[in-house]
């Protein structure tokens, strides 16, 4: 039996730490928000309306009492809380923890993605990734499901494949940090256009032109920045991007819908009422394009929506600049 931290009480950290704690782990999770302790420890989270969270998961808010044992610490806080959250955790990380990264997102100026950030903050900690086609919604049910395993470290392959041993979950490995999460940073902004695109009522001949010209983006941009193409085409890039596009419990697909619906970024993120990564990912999106000089038409046509250049009712309009890039 393997000790797990999971730092976050959010959707993810919850449903992650459900089905760690089902396989057999001794799971804590740190909340690092005000949420409410005493319903997540009788068993109710606002995200999972009608679902009883097992009592063997302990949520706590205590950070040294959820690290002091820990064999592995998983990151699962939204993009823009890491950095917070590594200065709160950092006192009490030892050496010997293997720490992961389940977090999708790509920092603006830095353009560094999450695990990066944790190796800095961490230099001799070993770090892994866990990113791919992953709803909490049907994970935390137990359904069956896939994800990219990412690390330098055998020895870490190892520790995450036991601890996941008696999950329903299939964990392929590579060696490629850098693609597997920008694959998943990415692929949350061509949902949002997906989610544009749906609300317009625009058939499905425009759908698979919008993600097939997306995932040219996405694969120039992430091999520009350091990604191998085949991992691209692995759970951490394509295979996150349908299911990304296709479930509607897409927190990004759902945004773009709201925005298409013609509601403000304001209201359309507020209405969501969890993180949107796609918008927090398009400002380094766009950073590495200009750094790497590479086209980013859908990606750009996106951010022309989001910024309200374009009005959504012009999403067709993609289909002329395209055209344009004969
Ligand atoms: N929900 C899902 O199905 C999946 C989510 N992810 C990724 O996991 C990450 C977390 O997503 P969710 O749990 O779904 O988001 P959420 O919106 O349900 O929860 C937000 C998370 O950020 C943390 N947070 C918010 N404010 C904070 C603060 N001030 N200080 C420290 N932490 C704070 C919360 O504790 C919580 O862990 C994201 O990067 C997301 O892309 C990855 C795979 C699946
Ligand atoms: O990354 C996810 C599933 O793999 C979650 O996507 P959303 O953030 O769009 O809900």
């Amino acid at each position: 039996m393997l000790k797990i931290t999971v730092i976050g009480a959010g959707s993810w950290g919850t449903a992650l730490a459900v089905i760690l704690s089902k396989a057999g782990n001794q799971v804590k999770v740190l909340s690092l928000t005000k949420r409410n302790l005493i319903s997540l420890r009788s068993g109710y989270h606002p995200n999972f309306e009608g679902l009883l969270l097992p009592k063997e998961v302990e949520f706590t808010q205590s950070v040294e009492d959820s690290l002091v044992n820990a064999d592995i610490v998983i990151f699962a806080v939204s993009s823009k809380y890491l950095r917070p959250s590594i200065e709160v955790v950092k006192p009490f990380i030892k050496e010997s923890q293997l720490l992961i990264s389940v977090i999708k997102g790509l920092e603006p100026l830095t353009l560094l993605v999450p695990s990066q950030i944790i190796q800095e903050a961490f230099p001799h900690n070993s770090v892994a990734v866990l990113s791919g086609p992953s709803h909490a919604e049907e994970v935390i049910k137990g359904e069956p499901f896939g994800m990219q395993l990412a690390s330098v470290d055998l020895r870490a392959v190892e520790l995450i494949r036991k601890a996941f041993n008696k999950a329903n979950v299939y964990l392929p490995a590579t060696d490629d940090l850098i693609g597997t999460q920008l694959g998943g940073a990415l692929k949350n902004i061509i949902a949002i256009g997906y989610g544009i695109a749906l609300e317009q009522g625009l058939g499905t001949n425009f759908y698979s032109m919008l993600v097939t010209a997306g995932m040219a983006d996405l694969r120039n941009l992430a091999v520009a920045g350091g990604a191998a193409p085949e991992t691209l085409m692995g759970l951490g890039g394509l295979g996150d991007l349908i299911t990304t596009i296709g479930s509607p419990y897409s927190r990004n697909r759902k945004f773009g819908q709201l925005l298409g619906s013609g509601i403000s970024v304001e209201k359309a993120l507020q209405q969501v009422g969890m993180v949107v990564e796609g918008v927090n990912a398009m400002e380094g999106a766009l950073e590495l394009a200009q750094e790497k000089q590479v086209s980013i038409p859908v990606i750009n046509f996106i951010n022309n929506i989001i910024k309200k250049r374009i009005s959504p009712t012009k999403m067709k309009g993609l289909v002329q600049l395209l055209k344009g890039t004969y």
